[in-house]
């Protein structure tokens, strides 16, 4: 069964029903499962929670009139800005999932640091931890990345509220290396000053030509 707000924008938006269902699988597996072997398993629940979210964003905030870009070129990046989210997200919350018994790391990636479920409910910063953290980090970083080109190529209007999220949630990251690492104990934190300095800075990237357009292209 849909609800009111939701029937409202799939009459108004061409929108596809699949990552709505895609995310309430994810969120009934994530009932269950408190363990990811492995960051394939690690990637399947992000995206079903939130690569899914920026699927059904794409034809609400729509593609640039004047976009050559393909239509998949840019739900790949509105993927990976959704998958770069949630991995910040969970890099953030490693103590808070720690005390509900949650562990949303890749159990082989823990494994090869030396790092155990243990070690993660203990919650000490160790040499072992901060190598792990950075490896981790450098991920969610590629994924904003690959997300980057994609904005470009969204509705003007559309253009400045992405970026902003954008720039605040990879702030996020570089919070947790400023709070060396500690994610046990410290929430990493973006201040209020850094938060309104983003809104300028995404104004001006919004303005950036979309990237299909510009000559320089490699
Ligand atoms: C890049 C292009 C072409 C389009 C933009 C597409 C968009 C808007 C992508 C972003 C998708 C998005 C906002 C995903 C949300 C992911 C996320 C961090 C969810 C957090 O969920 P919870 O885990 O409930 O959060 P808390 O832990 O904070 O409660």
């Amino acid at each position: 069964m849909l609800d009111a707000a939701l029937f409202d924008t799939i009459t108004k938006f061409p929108i596809d029903i699949q990552p709505f269902k895609d995310m309430i699988d994810g969120m009934r597996t994530d009932l269950k499962k408190a363990r990811y072997k492995n960051f394939d398993e690690l990637y399947m629940y992000c995206y079903y929670v939130a690569g899914t979210v920026g699927l059904m964003s794409v034809p609400v905030m729509g593609i640039a009139p004047e976009s050559k870009a393909t239509a998949e070129s840019v739900y790949g990046a509105a993927l990976a800005l959704g998958l770069a989210n949630q991995l910040t997200n969970i890099l953030r919350d490693v103590g808070e999932d720690a005390r509900r018994g949650r562990i949303y790391l890749p159990q082989d990636e823990l494994a090869e640091a030396g790092l155990s479920d243990e070690d993660i409910f203990k919650g000490v910063v160790t040499e072992k931890w901060r190598k792990f953290m950075k490896r981790q980090i450098k991920r969610a970083r590629m994924f904003f990345e690959e997300a980057e080109q994609g904005v470009t190529e969204l509705r003007k209007e559309s253009r400045w509220p992405v970026w902003a999220s954008m720039l605040l949630y990879r702030q996020i990251l570089d919070e947790i290396e400023a709070n060396d690492y500690n994610n046990f104990t410290k929430r990493a934190y973006v201040g209020k000053a850094k938060k309104v300095l983003a809104l300028p800075v995404a104004y001006g990237k919004s303005l950036l030509l979309p990237y299909s357009l510009r000559n320089n292209q490699t």
